[in-house]
């Protein structure tokens, strides 16, 4: 499904972007791991966590919707998880996979994980390493540990110690899910910190778990096993890495004046608010307040002039999701905007380097990469060029919002994935005034 989006009008209005993806996933999977109702408002109803809401039901939890956002997860409690009969099928989701490979990892059942084609291209070594060591067993594997793969979990998995090799809180959270039902204490040393959603949801639904810092940017978390877990009440608060695309629309599109309401400001998750504020983004925090254990906040964006910056590597944990749309908000920048750091940005969904850089060259953008740094060279773009989205939202996202300030439309060749993160993402930018065309 093809979509072009052209330059237009102003963007103006008030609009509420969907729950945050990453705290959907885990609300749903301490549900799970939980005894009893646990009540969720503001899930994300998009096809990721909507595949992490049937592997919970076939793991043995009651998940039902109430209504919009609305839903109740009856669970199991840590140690009673039950073995499904079908594959565990979890789509375009990294993050529903992987940290469900930490809680299969951690009871005595074997189950097989599978997903798209994008999924099975993306590495699963990273999570499994750690598993192995608390006692879990790949019972088959595609070539380079990738999906479909059947695990065998360990109904008393050890508790380790264990250092994340890459800063990824995919790996951490499956880590700390398996080290749940450990007779012990599992600890996680990130030496440089990523989301905190798992640890505080942790806490949230009754564990014991301790964090403190380590080095200059890391932290060294410490979760105490088999805790009683307690159904909860969960409100996921508006995602970040959603409000990104509607935020870098209305810097871009002249004359915009936009409000986005309640987005969450947790700040492993702001890199890119800093970063759009150093380029010279007119982006005011209003009414904040608290939300579901986490700071959120109105965010008022006026259109703005950007210039170039300079994007340190560190800062890439608490914005990685957000590169796409930097790499397009840079493009119409003035002067050079470096990001540095990028080589994580080759795993995800698609390798986003090598499709950013495309969707750059398609649209007449200067740029160049050197290592694992993206150099753009901003301006005024062209545009009219196609993008390969290669089953991948984020860049599918991305490249619309480039074309509603370019010169001539940005097509890109796949909007379907756009339903995994952002169901309403077209509804919604053309409420603001966007023109989104198939
Ligand atoms: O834990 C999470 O919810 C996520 C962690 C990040 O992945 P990595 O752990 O691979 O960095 C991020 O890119 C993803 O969208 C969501
Ligand atoms: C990387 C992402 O998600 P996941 O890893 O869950 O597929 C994303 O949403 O940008």
């Amino acid at each position: 499904m093809p979509l072009s989006a052209t330059r237009g009008q102003p963007l103006t209005g008030r609009v509420r972007v969907p729950g945050d993806k990453s705290i959907s996933h885990r609300a749903l999977l301490l549900g799970l791991l939980a005894r009893g109702e646990t009540r969720i408002s503001g899930l994300l109803e998009g096809e990721d966590v909507l595949a992490t809401a049937a592997a919970c039901r076939a793991l043995g939890a009651e998940v039902t919707q109430d209504g919009p956002g609305a839903w109740r997860v009856f669970g199991v409690g840590v140690g009673a998880l039950a073995e499904p009969r079908e594959v565990l099928d979890f789509g375009n989701a990294g993050t529903g996979s992987r940290l469900m490979m930490g809680v299969v990892a951690g009871h005595g059942v074997t189950v097989t994980f599978d997903g798209d084609a994008s999924l099975r291209k993306r590495p699963m070594r990273r999570v499994l390493d750690p598993l192995l060591k608390m006692g879990a067993e790949i019972v088959s594997e595609s070539e380079g540990g990738r999906l479909p793969l059947v695990l065998r979990g360990n109904g008393d998995p050890l508790p380790i110690v264990y250092e994340t090799p890459v800063p990824s809180a995919q790996v951490k959270s499956a880590v700390l899910f398996a080290g749940l039902n450990a007779a012990g204490r599992t600890t996680v040393v990130e030496r440089e910190a990523t989301r905190d959603h798992t640890e505080r949801m942790l806490a949230h639904f009754g564990a014991r778990i301790f964090v403190e810092p380590e080095g200059e940017h890391g932290r060294r978390i410490t979760l105490e096993g088999r805790p009683n877990l307690k159904g909860r009440e969960v409100e996921v608060p508006a995602d970040p890495s959603s409000a990104a695309f509607p935020l870098v629309a209305a810097l871009l599109v002249p004359g915009s004046d936009i409000l986005i309401e309640g987005v969450m400001l947790n700040p492993s998750r702001t890199g890119l608010i800093k970063t759009l504020r150093e380029m010279g983004a007119s982006i005011e925090v209003a009414e904040t307040r608290g939300h579901g254990g986490e700071e959120v906040a109105d965010l008022r964006v006026r259109a703005s002039v950007l210039h170039g910056v300079d994007v340190p590597a560190e800062r890439a944990p608490s914005m990685i999701d957000e590169y796409p749309v930097l790499a397009v908000a840079a493009a119409f920048a003035k002067g050079e905007t470096r990001m540095r750091g990028l080589a994580e940005l080759r795993v995800k969904e698609s390798d986003r380097l090598a499709a950013v850089t495309a969707g750059l060259a398609a649209n007449g953008v200067d740029h160049r990469v050197e290592g694992d740094d993206l150099i753009v060279r901003g301006g005024r773009v062209r545009g009219g060029g196609t993008v390969e989205t290669h089953l991948d939202h984020r860049i599918a996202m991305s490249f619309l919002c480039m074309g509603l300030a370019s010169d001539e439309p940005v097509t890109v060749d796949d909007a379907t994935m756009i339903a995994t993160s952002f169901p309403d993402f077209v509804p919604l930018m053309t409420r603001l005034g966007a023109s989104l065309k198939a």
